[in-house]
């Protein structure tokens, strides 16, 4: 327990549950995300003593069971970076968000962290919505997973010189994402770490063209979501550590499919329009995967319009230590 900093007393239970992100969307790399109907749940009780963890679900007899577990020592790095800390901790979570696979699961456990910890402090010592998403996305990296988490919906991020902001926008309503999850997971650090240190001019502006079409296509007109995902920034650098997923990304984008590498992968999603085009794009991935070695996990994931919850707070008087 730090020296000088004032302790949540024990017995506050808090819950939350936030959902799955899918980021970048083709050209908008470390900016746009989309919030998908996929939640972790996470539940904390402050004791005397002791960190535990328990995860039911994605992860489980993977995480740390202790202090170390990501959820646990982030809590503790927030309320500490508030002036607090906690003596003990015991977690409990139903995780359904995969791990390692571009569905934003390390962006779902630190905005889980951040609304917990947020969550025990004393209500004048609770930090406002932008300063959350801040501190959320400062433990992420970047924000355009953890802006969707929890704000749901469509998400644009930027840096602020040094700050996270985000502009939360609704997507048209015959959005459907379709997601194929291969077996096989893939660290975003290792796919961070080959990406190149600068990119031509006119790649850059290509990019930037397709990244405004795709705000277009997203909230205005959906025809226009092929051209609108078209990515030069990061998709094909990644394609050594994923060579299944660009080329299904590729096979779908030639039958007229506006699929993408979710996150930084390997899963592939594609942006189709209605539920007819949903089908057709479960049926394609299916198709083009029959003769993967790995098996893969295609579904039609729901745009979720909502966002983390704070869902349960029996609130305590903290004390000053
Ligand atoms: N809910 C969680 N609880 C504990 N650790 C987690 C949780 N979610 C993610 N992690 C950690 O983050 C890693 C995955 O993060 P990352 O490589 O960024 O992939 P992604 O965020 O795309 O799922 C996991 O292997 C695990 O170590
Ligand atoms: N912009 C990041 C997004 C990483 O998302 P994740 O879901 O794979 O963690 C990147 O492409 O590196």
């Amino acid at each position: 327990m730090g020296q000088g900093l004032n302790r949540v007393p024990a017995g506050l239970t808090v819950s939350v549950s936030v959902p799955a992100t899918s980021a970048n969307l083709g050209p908008g790399f470390d900016s746009m995300g989309l919030a998908l109907d996929l939640r972790d749940e996470v539940s904390v009780t402050t004791r005397a003593e002791g960190f535990t963890a328990h995860v039911d679900g994605e992860g489980a007899g993977v995480v740390p069971t202790d202090g170390s577990h990501l959820v646990i020592s982030t809590l503790r790095a927030h309320l500490r970076d508030r002036g607090w800390d906690v003596s003990g901790l015991a977690l409990t979570a139903i995780n359904r968000i995969p791990h390692g696979r571009g569905l934003g699961s390390s962006a779902a456990a630190h905005a889980s962290a951040v609304l917990l910890a947020d969550a025990l402090l004393p209500e004048d010592e609770r930090g406002s919505e932008a300063e959350l998403l801040d501190a959320a996305s400062q433990l992420e990296g970047h924000p355009d997973n953890v802006a969707p988490a929890l704000a749901g919906g469509l998400t644009v991020s930027w840096d602020d010189d040094g700050r996270y902001r985000s502009a939360f926008i609704r997507p048209q309503a015959s959005v459907r994402p379709v997601v194929a999850v291969p077996e096989q997971p893939l660290s975003t650090e290792t796919a961070r770490g080959l990406l190149p240190a600068q990119v031509p001019h006119h790649v850059a502006a290509a990019n930037s063209g397709r990244a405004g079409l795709l705000v277009h296509a997203l909230t205005q007109d959906p025809s226009l979501l092929l051209p609108g995902t078209r990515d030069w920034l990061h998709q094909d650098y990644r394609e050594p550590a994923m060579p299944e997923s660009v080329a299904l990304v590729r096979g779908l984008r030639e039958q007229g499919l506006a699929a993408v590498v979710s996150g930084a992968g390997p899963t592939v999603m594609v942006l189709a329009v209605g539920e007819e085009q949903a089908e057709a794009a479960r049926s394609a991935m299916r198709a083009l995967l029959a003769a993967s070695a790995q098996s893969w996990r295609v579904s039609i994931l729901p745009v979720d319009a909502v966002g983390a919850k704070v869902k349960a707070h029996r609130s305590g008087q903290p004390i000053s230590g």
